[in-house]
């Protein structure tokens, strides 16, 4: 498998490359260049695989000649031992045709570990093969910060900085990232929101002379690794409620674009799927773009699923590159209007191609917090706000035939303050994290100033590499 970038100017590369390049050198984001297909008895035959298995058969086409297949089988076997749920990711029934797929078993209780726990392993793997070291920089609104650091912690190979909007995530959030003892952890708070930390990791990214220099390697969803593992829970889910001979729908309480672009790959390969619906909080762009076809950013709005509190939606771009027939020239004229005026109109064409596939929503904070309120009530279940988001927006747009199942991306005891607030309740860390608000804090406050943050990254990763003698 070979992946292109959406920009079309940087060179086409294998699987290993793009898991340590992140970003493409043209500013772009890879792509395979052509999706692999599953018959509906290839789906068929997937019922009753566990799930490493079922994630080794989806996912082989994707590294097939670049990692070898028994040392793919085990680094993916290894990657899911750390889920505490037998089914890695289980899915629970809320309401007649409502299903919550649950992807919060794995170490940080959010759905970032189902990727995070393969990435890391993987980039271990191919770092090992190469003799080489790795700086990897991300950007968090609050979980993609706590998974990696979990994930890197301490592996030899690589240092991780980890950026986050400096008094923006839950306090549980913030000490996933801050309490780490491993020496190759550095957390950052950066003085601003979520999209100035996105913003300064694609800056490090595009300043090539840097990101030679420090071999920097990225761990947010613009990693095409990242959207690939994400692929396997859509058909997990689907195959166990009768896929491919019964569609299903899904909806994805979405911020970076990431996980729901997985779900389009997965219908790409063959998964039949009846409508992918985008759920948002008041952070709406993604639903005003859906309805009125100009993508225009706005100030971040705080609320009470500050994971999905974002503006500019990486992404997005990927969608572009496939709603207008993979003509890169078109994504870099709507990407640089983005970087010039904050908005760009989509074309009549491209429009209507992602409309016949999406669907979009938002909830309020109030509506959010009365979803929490009602699902409780209705069947004992207690969800956390990003998912109370997505299960707002499923029951508008669900149809009474087709299952609809809502992703459940974060476990409500991250975010202990607003489900308190919404039902009363307050839920608790699971043991292992028990002591978590206990452990003291390591992390260094920056402004968002690029300068600023490449010489603390370059002497940090200096001193690590002379310690570590490469
Ligand atoms: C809990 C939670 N839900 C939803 C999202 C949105 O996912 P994505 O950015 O892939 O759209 C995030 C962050 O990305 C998150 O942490
Ligand atoms: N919500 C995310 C934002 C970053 O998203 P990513 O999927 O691109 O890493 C977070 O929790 O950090």
């Amino acid at each position: 498998m070979r992946y292109v970038s959406t920009r079309g100017g940087a060179p086409e590369l294998g699987f290993r490359d793009v898991l340590l390049a992140g970003l493409a050198r043209d500013g772009g984001l890879y792509v395979p260049a052509e999706w692999p297909s599953f018959s509906a008895d290839e789906i068929r035959a997937l019922r009753g695989l566990t799930y490493p298995d079922l994630a080794i058969r989806l996912l082989t086409p994707f590294v097939a000649g670049e990692i070898e297949e028994a040392a793919f089988a085990a680094i993916v076997r290894e990657a899911y031992a750390t889920f505490r749920h037998d089914a890695v990711c289980p899915l629970v029934q809320t309401a007649p045709n409502e299903f919550v797929l649950e992807l919060f078993h794995g170490p940080t209780l959010a759905f970032k570990d189902v990727a995070m726990q393969l990435l890391a392993r993987l980039m271990d793997h191919v770092l090992a093969e190469r003799g080489q070291r790795a700086t990897i920089a991300g950007a968090t609104s609050g979980d993609t910060g706590g998974a990696a650091i979990d994930a890197f912690a301490g592996r030899d190979r690589t240092d991780i900085f980890i950026l986050f909007p400096h008094g923006k995530v839950s306090p549980v959030q913030q000490r996933q990232m801050t309490t780490s003892t491993a020496t190759n952890v550095h957390a950052i708070a950066v003085e601003g929101n979520f999209d100035d930390c996105q913003d300064l990791v694609k800056g490090m990214f595009n300043h090539h002379a840097f990101r030679d220099g420090v071999h920097l390697s990225g761990v947010n969803s613009i990693n095409w690794a990242r959207i690939m593992a994400q692929i396997v829970y859509y058909f997990s889910s689907a195959v166990s409620l009768g896929a491919p001979d019964r569609p299903v729908s899904f909806t994805v309480p979405t911020g970076n674009f990431g996980d729901i672009f997985a779900a389009y790959a997965a219908k790409r390969m063959g998964l039949p799927v009846e409508r992918l619906v985008i759920a948002t909080n008041d952070n709406d762009i993604l639903a005003r773009t859906l309805a009125t076809g100009t993508y225009e950013t706005r100030g971040v709005v705080e609320t009470t699923s500050p994971s999905m509190d974002i503006q500019v939606s990486s992404n997005f771009e990927r969608l572009l590159f496939e709603a207008y027939g993979r003509d890169a020239e078109s994504v870099v004229r709507l990407m640089q209007s983005l970087r010039q005026s904050g908005s760009f109109t989509i074309a009549h064409g491209p429009l209507q191609a992602i409309r016949a596939e999406f669907d979009a929503g938002r909830s309020s904070m109030e509506e959010t917090a009365a979803t929490i309120r009602s699902v409780l009530a209705g069947s004992g279940y207690l969800l956390d706000p990003h998912t109370a988001t997505a299960i707002k927006v499923a029951r508008e747009k669900a149809d009474a035939s087709t299952p609809m199942i809502v992703l459940s991306t974060a476990h409500p005891a991250k975010f202990p303050a607003a489900v308190e607030a919404a039902s009363g309740i307050t839920p608790a860390l699971p043991a292992w994290l028990g002591d978590l608000m206990e452990r003291s804090e390591n992390y260094t406050v920056l402004p968002s100033d690029p300068k600023m943050l490449e010489d603390h990254i370059s002497r940090r990763s200096r001193a690590a590499r002379e310690r570590s003698g490469s």
